[in-house]
């Protein structure tokens, strides 16, 4: 498979090598019906890539290096359950949650179904009044405590969803940082607040920490006894989840075979149906379990995962382009870029192979994003007239849930106009007759005309959604899930670890140590001048 994979890369970079290899504008001359054979739709959404480098010939290296890396037969293996993430044995079968997979999967699924039945159960009770704090009254709020994959998915369905009126309000504790407890404190009446301790290990420091903080502030308002009624774990480690004394019925428990960037859709995603209601948390399954279906069975050549993926594998391999830009054109996706960062950063940012050698070609980029029109008045700048240029995933929403539709025309308009001037820039000869219309004098012209041209031919994608519901959102969430599966194919590196976050908690401990107690430990000299001015400054 090495060589036939390290053949298919090579032949992707020769294109990349190509004199005009970059050049988007002389496709779309050369092609009325660019547009057509350039988009995609699956699970309700459109994918159109049109916008980007890709000639038809550069079209089927990459179909030949999907091939070469195993694509479909990886994307079958995973399905069925089998050991894909290698490096900690594990199965990843996020899909299962969704339901819909054959053979290990719709095992997977029966299993899943159980803690899926009992969530359903948990909060209809909760909002029927049935499950009350220690003072009988009802729980209006839910306080989801939680770091990384068991808080950035979760929160970013959370602000495109949640709406006035929706069941319960929901309010996030993610970062250890005491001002961030500081913020949501005043939102909270500890007798009204359900607390929920979401995480896979139970033993990430910072949620650990909070949970301990959140614990000690329930106690001193309900008192010691009744405290625990406010309070569930959401864990693959039910005995830590019993050792912190949060009661064998309040446990939802997931698998090991749910990845923490993967695990929305698990129990993890209490806090979603308790505070969007049950049966729109069922719908944003539902969208994703779609996207699955579509990912398991079109065709490669029309397959939005895998195409999505071919992109990125085209900007990196071929153009080596390392970085790239998210922008949701709706408010509410606003932590979509932060949820993507994790998923693909965290999964790709990899330099070795699944064995352990090097990878010989380089791997994720860096994915940064804002939501459009707000990210026009800050970044794209860069992105229109920067030395180097940075793919955009433009995603658009057709259907605002608003009534202010001039806003909506405004800032679709913004979108489709973003993703246009990015592909066909402005050259020197349309600069100079444009302000020779304006009335300008030809010294401001000269002096202005290299400022103001746009390169053009920088790439983007775009992705139409019909409108921001639980249904569509979750298929374009799983539609990013599957796209780092099919890079992790192509780079040949596991998606699914996370070794490199490692190193920096276990440097943590010994210099908390000195925190705390002051003992000087050894480290390298900028680490202590840093810790003794920090001491320094404290005193
Ligand atoms: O869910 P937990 O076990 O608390 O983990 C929370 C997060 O922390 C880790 O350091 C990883 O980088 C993330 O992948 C993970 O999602």
């Amino acid at each position: 498979m090495d060589d036939v994979l390290e053949d298919a890369w090579a032949r992707v970079e020769e294109f990349g090598r190509r004199p005009g290899a970059s050049a988007i504008r002389p496709l779309f001359t050369a092609d009325p019906k660019r547009f057509d054979r350039y988009s995609h739709r699956g699970a309700g959404l459109l994918l159109d890539m049109s916008k980007t480098a890709i000639s038809d010939e550069v079209r089927e290296a990459l179909f030949d290096l999907a091939r070469a890396a195993r694509v479909e037969q990886g994307r079958d293996a995973m399905a069925n359950g089998e050991i894909v993430n290698n490096t900690e044995r594990r199965a990843a079968l996020h899909m299962a949650l969704r339901g819909g997979l054959p053979g290990a999967g719709a095992a997977a699924h029966e299993d899943a179904l159980r803690t899926l039945t009992y969530m359903r159960a948990f909060t209809e009770s909760v909002h029927r009044g049935e499950v009350r704090g220690a003072t009988n009254q009802r729980f209006d709020t839910v306080l989801s405590i939680g770091i990384g994959g068991s808080d950035l998915g979760p929160v970013m369905v959370t602000r495109a969803l949640w709406r006035a009126g929706d069941p319960m309000r929901p309010v996030h504790l993610g970062n250890v940082d005491g001002h961030g407890w500081e913020t949501v404190l005043p939102m909270l009446d500890p007798r009204r607040t359900l607390v929920l301790i979401g995480s896979k290990t139970f033993t990430t420091a910072e949620t650990m920490a909070n949970a301990r903080l959140v614990r000690a502030w329930m106690e001193a308002s309900v008192g010691r006894n009744g405290a625990s009624a406010h309070f569930a774990a959401l864990s693959t480690n039910l005995a830590a989840c019993e050792a912190f004394g949060i009661a064998a019925d309040r446990v939802f428990p997931f698998r090991d075979w749910v990845g923490g960037r993967f695990s929305l859709w698990s129990a993890l995603g209490l806090s979603l149906a308790l505070s969007l209601g049950w049966e729109r948390f069922e719908a944003l399954l539902d969208g994703a379990r779609e996207m699955d279906q579509h990912f398991l069975g079109a065709p490669l050549e029309q397959n939005l995962p895998i195409l999505l993926a071919l992109v990125e594998a085209w900007h990196v391999g071929g153009l080596k382009i390392h970085r790239r830009a998210v922008l949701p054109y709706d408010e509410r996706l606003r932590r979509l870029p932060a949820h993507l960062q994790q998923l693909e950063m965290e999964s790709l940012g990899k330099s070795v192979r699944r064995d352990g050698t090097p990878t010989p070609w380089s791997t994720g980029p860096v994915v940064f994003g804002e939501p459009g029109t707000s990210a026009q008045h800050s970044f794209m700048q860069l992105v229109h007239q920067g030395p180097n240029p940075v793919p955009v995933d433009f995603i658009l929403v057709a259907k605002s849930d608003h009534r202010h539709d001039e806003n909506h025309r405004i800032l679709l308009a913004n979108g489709l106009a973003q993703a246009a001037a990015l592909m066909v820039g402005r050259d020197a000869d349309a600069v100079k007759a444009e302000m020779r219309e304006a009335g300008a004098d030809e010294e401001t012209i000269a002096r202005l005309v290299p400022h103001r041209v746009s390169p053009g031919d920088r790439p983007s994608n775009t992705i139409v959604m019909p409108r921001l519901d639980p249904q569509a959102l979750g298929s374009l969430i799983a539609l990013y899930e599957h796209k780092v599966f099919v890079l992790g194919c192509l780079w040949d590196v596991n998606p699914f670890d996370q070794w490199g976050v490692e190193l920096g908690k276990v440097l943590a401990t010994p210099i908390l140590r000195e925190l705390t107690d002051g003992r000087r430990v050894p480290h390298d000299s900028s680490t202590s001048g840093l810790l003794a001015e920090i001491q320094r400054l404290q005193r």
